[in-house]
């Protein structure tokens, strides 16, 4: 008798604790939804009222000599299209693509009508664009005529590695490349758009000369590894150029390898005077954010530009989590006004730069195919740093005084939204 007493009362403790479990889940999804609900209905009506003017400070292009070969760079969309546009018009041999986003508006238009024409003639045009990045372009806009040396590959929208768990199946093309005759290529945040045109700040370089080897050779990698049966292979030659001031890292989770959290961690750890930050979503890992303040800590003047604002408000409330942390530490963060930043760019004592895809947040670092040049260069540098200093013209700094003033719903907001951060 007391064995079966016992044993009824083990069955409802485990009961009482599986709904204590269910209820506690149950609650805090629910305020989680409703966290986010909130969020992007005062985003909503915040935007409707005072919509952001676009108005932002842009350097003119710059070139600088990098190793045996040139980097310029860009600030605003339009000059970039307009470069890019001008280097497929000229293309004679080769036209390596690849963007996330490919809007289906009169940039969009131009860069496809563009590409057509230089297939037409003859070129080898291959192109890249991710589905899911481009889940609300109009299918007609993502048909291309058959040709036989346009390779089209659109990367699935659906990726199985999601159900069955396997890394190595998961992950967006989040990738923005241009190459072009193996001569120029092109790497860095912008998408293909009118908004990104004029109306977001970010950064893209281009690289002429041998080192073009190391977004083409990228290009070639990313082909090869994802290209459907009926592609054609693109051969791959080995390195054509190999100097250590210039470098790719590529994130590939087929491969299972994440090199730009690396070069991220190596240089920020690196750090004696300075660390210049750009991101447009900046939710930061343990190592990374364990690194910034150890930086902050031993004196380098870590400073952390980021949208006041950005496009995606939920990863501004996830990152929001992060603030106290880096600011106790002595780190320093600026708001952008008034316009989206959408740049993915680091520069560390004014010798070292990295430009790229990768987003400082769990997404881009360990989940999706990312691709930064990392450069050790002080002209290139000290070019990045002016122009760091522009865009920090148009930022207020956020004070840990005025963070520490901030209300109670907005500390629960935070709380609340912080586990999402992975997922954004
Ligand atoms: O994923 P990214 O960094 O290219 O940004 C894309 C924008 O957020 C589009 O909404």
């Amino acid at each position: 008798m007391p064995l079966r007493l016992g044993r009824l009362s083990r069955i409802r403790t485990r009961r009482t604790l599986w709904r204590a479990a269910k209820w506690y889940l149950g609650t805090v999804t629910t305020l989680q939804i409703g966290a986010v609900v909130t969020v992007l209905a005062v985003d909503r009506v915040r935007k409707r009222r005072k919509p952001p003017s676009g108005m932002f400070p842009h350097t003119p292009p710059e070139t600088v000599p990098v190793a045996d070969s040139h980097v310029t760079t860009f600030t605003y969309g339009a000059d970039l299209y307009e470069d890019m546009l001008a280097r497929i018009d000229a293309a004679e041999h080769t036209i390596y693509f690849e963007t996330f986003i490919w809007k289906a508006d009169t940039v969009g238009h131009r860069f496809k009508d563009a590409l057509l024409a230089a297939a037409r003639r003859g070129v080898e045009v291959f192109v890249v664009f991710d589905g899911w990045g481009n889940g609300v372009v109009p299918p007609s806009f993502k048909r291309f005529p058959s040709m036989p040396n346009l390779h089209v590959l659109h990367f699935p929208f659906f990726r199985p590695g999601l159900l069955t768990f396997n890394v190595r199946k998961t992950g967006r093309d989040h990738r923005k490349v241009l190459v072009v005759d193996g001569q120029s290529g092109y790497v860095g945040g912008y998408n293909i758009g009118d908004l990104y045109a004029t109306q977001w700040r970010d950064t893209h370089i281009r690289v002429d000369g041998p080192s073009a080897w190391e977004l083409e050779n990228a290009f070639v990698d990313f082909w090869n590894d994802n290209r459907k049966r009926h592609h054609p292979e693109i051969p791959d030659k080995g390195a054509r150029s190999w100097d250590a001031r210039i470098r790719v890292a590529q994130n590939a989770p087929t491969r299972l390898i994440f090199p730009v959290r690396g070069i991220y961690l190596d240089a920020i750890d690196r750090a004696q005077h300075h660390i210049y930050i750009t991101q447009g979503y900046f939710i930061p890992d343990r190592e990374i954010l364990h690194l910034l303040k150890a930086a902050a800590r031993r004196g380098v003047d870590v400073r952390v530009l980021i949208p006041e604002v950005s496009n995606h408000v939920v990863a501004d409330w996830a990152a929001r989590s992060y603030y106290s942390e880096l600011l106790e530490a002595g780190v320093t963060i600026w708001l952008y006004q008034d316009a989206m930043v959408h740049a993915k760019t680091m520069t560390v004592d004014g010798r070292w730069t990295t430009v790229g895809t990768t987003n400082i947040d769990r997404l881009s670092m360990t989940g999706n195919f990312e691709i930064n040049l990392e450069m050790f260069d002080r002209d290139l540098a000290q070019l990045m740093e002016k122009i760091f200093l522009a865009d920090l013209s148009n930022c207020r700094q956020l004070t840990l005084e005025e963070w520490e003033r901030r209300g109670l719903l907005e500390r629960v907001g935070e709380r609340l939204l912080k586990p999402l951060g992975p997922l954004l």
